[in-house]
């Protein structure tokens, strides 16, 4: 990058989330990421830049580690003009959606971190020219809690995104409920897994969302975004998925096409192309806990029809679903059993407050702070270093489960040869992939105590008003089971 020439037009609005904001090159595949602050509070930028290499830093030590090397974008922490951020940032500010202006975009420290465009990205010899097509999604938790810990019957049957999805509806954050479930996702199966994709692409909220050439096609920016519109996406994804066309528009072409991108999307989640240093994964967390939500559309209409529960398919081990599962599940004793162990650390550093360096509560994520969280031992002695351990394999946890997968397809030639890039194919057509994963920063040890209160919220929530309104809500969902059978038939 170089710094002394930036132009604040070269750069244009790409995304952002609660943390932090994007901006994308319009020539060239990178992004700059900022980081977001309330207003009034704004932080020194040593402190800034400490965030932002330590965001760096986890990347490398840990989540490459963890992940893989190829699924794994670290970037670099660059230092900008500042008058360059100043005027981006009065460049972009009409584009932002009034429900993430409630943060401001960092503009006194000059520092970002530079990263690759995932939703351009041209891994190996993609040509330039060609279209490329991207689906980021955040999938979110896919286990319920095995932990003895966990007090509230419900955590074992129905999982926190579901039970989340009704306290969202209520306080207005989406209008309505999204009948996708993550452990349908992450499954294996592959009846479940399109189930799960096809009502992503229904209900998509902050899950979901399409780019074409790099440019945001399909996606929800809150509760009072336009119904989405499948025509129009089936309009943009035709030439990628039926190059020679063939396929009259309307609501068969819609289906046709809605019908290859989940499949094409399930096809590339089940594959390990993961390449990386062998051994990656050293967790091996064998699967616990029920392998369906009972609160997922899918699971009550096998229920409905009178069959069991679908088999686990299990997801092959190289690919980025199994591995982020596995570093989700670091979450041995869930927010309940967790957060007594806080508690500990907390008196500790109450009574040693110069300890919290020794402990590398923030940072360094070094090679020493990964080694600590391979030991998966529940047996608690009563040390503060057991607790400090359970609460760092949280915190990494917790990161897993918010993080994004981004998805690059590239048409090309059904006569090209793959060389090294893997291929997908569709019915029609074939695409070289790429995927990665994105929002890799590490959660903060503070927000623990939120993230206990918050679990106590949500299932309070769900017991109280849901499950006492149950017959009202089987049925408002099964008026939709017409769809339910439609994904059961063989594919
Ligand atoms: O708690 P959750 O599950 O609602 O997750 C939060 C996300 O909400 P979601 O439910 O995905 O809409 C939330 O996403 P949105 O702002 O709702 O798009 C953030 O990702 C938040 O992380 P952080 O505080 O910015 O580091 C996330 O908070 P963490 O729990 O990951 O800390
Ligand atoms: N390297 C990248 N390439 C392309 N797009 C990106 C990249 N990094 C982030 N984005 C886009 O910017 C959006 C916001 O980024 P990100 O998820 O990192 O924000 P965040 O504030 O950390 O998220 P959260 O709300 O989960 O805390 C992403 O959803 C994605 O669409």
């Amino acid at each position: 990058m170089e710094e002394g020439k930036m132009d604040e037009n070269e750069w244009g609005y790409h995304g952002e989330g609660n943390k932090s904001l994007v901006v994308a090159h319009a020539q060239r595949c990178v992004v700059l990421r900022f980081l977001k602050f309330p207003p009034n509070r704004k932080k020194t930028s040593e402190e800034i830049f400490q965030h932002l290499q330590n965001i760096v830093d986890f990347g490398k030590n840990v989540m490459k580690e963890f992940l893989g090397e190829n699924y794994v974008h670290c970037g670099e922490v660059v230092q900008l003009p500042l008058e360059f951020v100043k005027q981006l940032c009065l460049k972009i500010q009409s584009e932002r959606p009034e429900s993430r202006c409630d943060k401001d975009l960092d503009t006194l420290s000059g520092y970002a971190m530079c990263l690759p465009n995932l939703t351009r990205l041209q891994t190996y010899r993609f040509a330039e020219h060609r279209p490329i097509l991207c689906v980021e999604i955040k999938p979110k938790c896919g286990f319920i809690p095995f932990s003895s810990d966990v007090t509230h019957e419900m955590k074992h049957k129905v999982c926190r995104y579901c039970m989340h999805q009704h306290l969202k509806v209520a306080t207005g954050k989406w209008r309505q409920i999204s009948r996708y479930c993550p452990l349908d996702l992450y499954s294996g199966n592959k009846q479940r897994m399109h189930f799960a994709l096809k009502s992503l692409l229904q209900e998509a909220q902050n899950n979901l969302k399409i780019f074409k050439n790099g440019e945001l096609i399909y996606g929800c920016k809150d509760a009072r975004s336009p119904v989405a519109d499948w025509s129009e996406l089936a309009h943009h994804l035709k030439p990628f998925f039926f190059p020679s066309n063939g396929l009259a528009s309307g609501p068969h072409c819609t289906r046709a096409v809605i019908r290859e991108l989940v499949h094409v999307i399930t096809r590339v989640l089940l594959s390990g192309s993961d390449k990386g240093r062998a051994g990656t994964l050293r967790l091996g967390l064998g699967p616990q806990g029920p392998r369906v939500c009972e609160a997922s559309p899918f699971s009550r209409s096998l229920r409905c029809q009178g069959k069991n529960t679908p088999e686990r398919s299990g997801l092959p081990k190289g690919c980025l679903l199994y591995k982020t599962l596995q570093v989700q599940m670091l979450d041995l004793l869930d927010i309940e059993g967790l957060y007594p162990l806080y508690s500990r650390v907390e008196r500790y550093l109450e009574e040693f407050p110069e300890e919290r360096k020794t402990l590398q509560i923030d940072g360094p994520y070094d090679e020493a702070f990964y080694q600590k969280l391979l030991d998966l031992s529940t047996e608690d002695d009563g040390t503060v270093a057991f607790a400090l351990t359970k609460v760092q394999q949280y915190r990494v946890a917790m990161t897993a489960k918010d993080c994004s997968i981004m998805i690059a397809l590239s048409p090309c030639l059904q006569d090209a040869s793959s060389d090294q890039r893997p291929v997908v194919p569709s019915s029609r057509s074939r695409f070289a992939f790429s995927v990665s994963v994105l929002d890799l920063d590490l959660k903060p040890y503070e927000s623990i105590p939120h993230q206990y209160k918050l679990d106590g919220k949500i299932v309070n929530y769900y017991s109280k008003t849901v499950c006492a309104k149950d017959n009202a809500v089987m049925s408002t969902r099964f008026k939709e089971s017409e769809d339910c059978t439609l994904v059961l038939h063989k594919v």
